[in-house]
């Protein structure tokens, strides 16, 4: 995935925003319609169908703009900062939320991702990979309230970007109109679970289509032998997720750095313990103040200074203790970007060409949450 082209951000007049397409509104709820119609000061009595509001929308055209939402956004932002949480900030929690709703496409049958809102449903809601999100699903339901003519589907994924850019990370552009499946629709597409779940045993042995962080050494492999080679199962099984979702090995680095600066593992929730960046768990920093993650890698993995430890919980990480307390962590996943040589030119890369880094994570973020997505509008 390369940096965003220069052109796409060197413009020095605002462009003209042009309506949505009637493709773009066709996809969005009848409650969104009734939202944008009302925004626009367009009349809907009368109209009860959506054909009616989609009727309403052709003959007033000229008058409907992209909808914003920065009333949304604020509110979503208002939520954040609550310092009882964690490291005072529920950002890292609502940045793992999003992936997790879209980390389960699938490009080959084009299934999964954000769209649909399926973590309502049971299977994917008790998915152990997504262990710990019932707190995200219970802090954004007033939003929802609020604001219902947006999706669950959207403001999920509307809560992501805001959280990275409310963390002190870029703004990340965000596009509307994801519809929240029905259970019979979810079942339609994804069988009696209505979920994407249970299909990815090849990645993940639980079934989730997300990747598991640790999958073992390769059985035989000799002790003592490359890295990459010992934790073949593992790097294997999250470039095979990373390829489903349609990223190649950088996209992939970049993502996961991005993701792994923020917050911290927990070991009620995954039975990993500590935070990755233990400066300031709730914000971008890794790129922003000198030590990257490069850094990071090359004191640790680079020198050995990382030390696997095994947790209470029968879980393998890798950690540095710099005397501050707690120690700096690295899931056996964040350690194959080191061990892999190919992932690891890309993290030497971003430690290179930070700003690449912050161009890419946008890019990349907002490609993962609209994977699945049809007929997307950008909000204003
Ligand atoms: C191989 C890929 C990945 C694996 C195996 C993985 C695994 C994990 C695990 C085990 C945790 C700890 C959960 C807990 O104990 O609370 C975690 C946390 C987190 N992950 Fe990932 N992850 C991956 C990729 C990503 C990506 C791509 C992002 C976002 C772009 C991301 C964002 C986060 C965030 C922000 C947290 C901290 C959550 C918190 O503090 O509550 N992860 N991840």
């Amino acid at each position: 995935m390369g940096a965003a082209s220069p052109s796409a951000s060197a413009h020095s007049s605002a462009p003209a925003i042009p309506p949505p397409s009637m493709s773009q509104v066709a996809a969005l709820s009848a409650k969104a319609l009734t939202q944008l119609l009302s925004s626009q000061g367009v009349p809907i009595a009368g109209a009860a169908e959506k054909r009616d509001l989609l009727d309403l929308v052709a003959a007033n055209g000229a008058r409907l703009a992209r909808l914003d939402l920065g009333a949304v956004r604020s509110d979503i932002e208002g939520l954040i900062g609550e310092r009882s949480w964690d490291d005072g900030s529920y950002g890292p929690l609502l940045i793992r939320f999003a992936w997790h709703n879209s980390g389960t496409y699938d490009r080959h049958t084009d299934t999964g991702g954000s769209n649909g809102s399926t973590m309502r449903f049971d299977a994917e809601k008790s998915d152990p990979e997504n262990k710990g999100l019932s707190h995200a699903v219970a802090l954004l339901e007033p939003v929802h309230a609020k604001h219902s003519f947006l999706s669950y589907a959207d403001v999920w994924t509307l809560a992501g970007c805001v959280a990275i850019e409310a963390s002190g990370g870029p703004r990340v552009p965000f596009s509307y109109g994801r519809v929240d499946f029905t259970p019979g629709e979810a079942r339609e597409v994804h069988g009696p679970s209505g979920c994407p779940f249970g299909d990815g045993k090849a990645t993940n042995p639980g079934g989730s289509r997300l990747p598991s962080a640790d999958l073992g050494p390769a059985p035989g492999a000799p002790g003592g032998c490359p890295m990459h080679r010992q934790e073949k199962p593992t790097i294997d099984a999250m470039r095979g997720v990373f390829d489903r979702l349609g990223f190649d090995d950088r996209a992939t680095v970049n993502l996961i750095l991005l993701g792994h600066q923020f917050g911290r593992c927990h070991a009620d929730v995954s039975g990993y313990e500590h935070p990755w960046y233990v400066f300031d768990p709730a914000h971008w920093n890794a790129y922003e103040h000198g030590l990257g993650y490069l850094s990071l890698y090359e004191m640790g993995a680079g020198t050995g200074r990382l030390k696997k430890r095994v947790t209470n919980q029968g879980k393998r990480q890798w950690e540095m203790n710099m005397g501050f307390g707690e120690p700096f962590m690295m899931l056996p996943t964040d350690m194959a970007l080191w061990w892999d040589e190919a992932y690891r030119e890309h993290v030497k890369y971003y430690d290179r060409h930070r700003r690449a880094f912050k161009e890419d994570a946008v890019v990349n973020f907002k490609r993962l949450v609209e994977l699945g997505c049809k007929g997307l509008v950008d909000e204003l």
